[in-house]
């Protein structure tokens, strides 16, 4: 069992959940359970009905973006993300339709791309149009397994903005399962951490993500700083893998 006795919730519509802990914790297995895809003990609920009993296109069925993206298609992105949009809703395509795939191309800052071939992007272009696809059936829950992995740094930004901003507008309940430790600390409203295979904390990232709690979740040792713009993030001094030099850390804090 790679996961037991989660229990956090209910996670708020127009808000931001970072999803956190050290590589094998879990993040992406949970994300999974939660998009329905994978069956478990415990329940999962949309709206106060199981995940699995909506419909798989309906809006209440969220939306997954996993880790890996494999676009080894000969489709261009525009039809791509124009397919994605009528998942469910027939054939037939017109202005509005086409109009919103425009949009959204140009929202993500792909517009140049519409013509290009999935199979020849590159990483972080296949992350940008896979957040597209899923954009653009407005779901009223949006999973992203790391999105910003493959991406440069303007771009993490504004993906995470936009994902901030869209959560607001659409009143969509955006998780997030990332390693930035300090894109959580700036973009969340709220952050799950798991550790063990548990829910080691859950909050707001300022009171969660502590130089204790990385401490002991990732086992390195960070302080907390604030940028220009007044926002905190930690920065870390090193890595302390060692238990026996964990406890001595830990004993000369006491
Ligand atoms: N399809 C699978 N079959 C068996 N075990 C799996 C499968 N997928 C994941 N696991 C195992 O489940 C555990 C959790 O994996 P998961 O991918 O959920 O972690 P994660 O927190 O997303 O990790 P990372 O940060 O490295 O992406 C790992 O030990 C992994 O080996």
């Amino acid at each position: 069992m790679i996961l037991r006795n989660l229990d956090f919730g209910p996670l708020r519509a127009g808000s931001v959940t970072a999803l956190l802990g050290s590589n094998a914790a879990g993040k992406s297995t949970l994300l999974r359970r939660m998009a329905g895809e994978l069956r478990g003990a415990g329940k999962v609920e949309v709206v106060g009905q199981a995940v699995e009993a909506w419909p798989t296109y309906h809006c209440n069925r969220p939306a997954h973006v996993p880790q890996d993206i494999s676009m080894m298609s000969s489709l261009r992105v525009f039809e791509a993300v124009l397919l994605a949009s009528k998942q469910g809703s027939g054939w037939g395509v017109n202005d509005d339709e086409m109009d919103v795939v425009i949009r959204m191309l140009q929202t993500l800052g792909i517009q140049a791309l519409a013509d290009r071939e999935l199979a020849a992007l590159s990483g972080g272009q296949r992350q940008l149009v896979s957040i597209a696809q899923a954009l653009v059936r407005e779901p009223r829950v949006l999973l992203l397994d790391e999105p910003t992995s493959a991406l440069d740094l303007q771009n993490q930004f504004e993906v995470l903005e936009l994902l901030c901003q869209l959560a607001r507008e659409r009143s969509m309940c955006v998780v997030l399962a990332i390693h930035d430790i300090n894109h959580a600390l700036r973009f969340a409203d709220h952050v799950v951490v798991l550790h063990q295979g548990r829910v080691e904390a859950t909050g707001s990232p300022r009171e969660v993500l502590t130089p204790g709690l990385m401490q002991k979740v990732y086992g390195v040792l960070t302080r907390l700083e604030c940028c220009s713009q007044g926002y905190p993030f930690l920065v870390v001094d090193r890595s302390v893998r060692d238990r026996a030099e964990l406890s001595k850390v830990e004993e000369a804090a006491v």
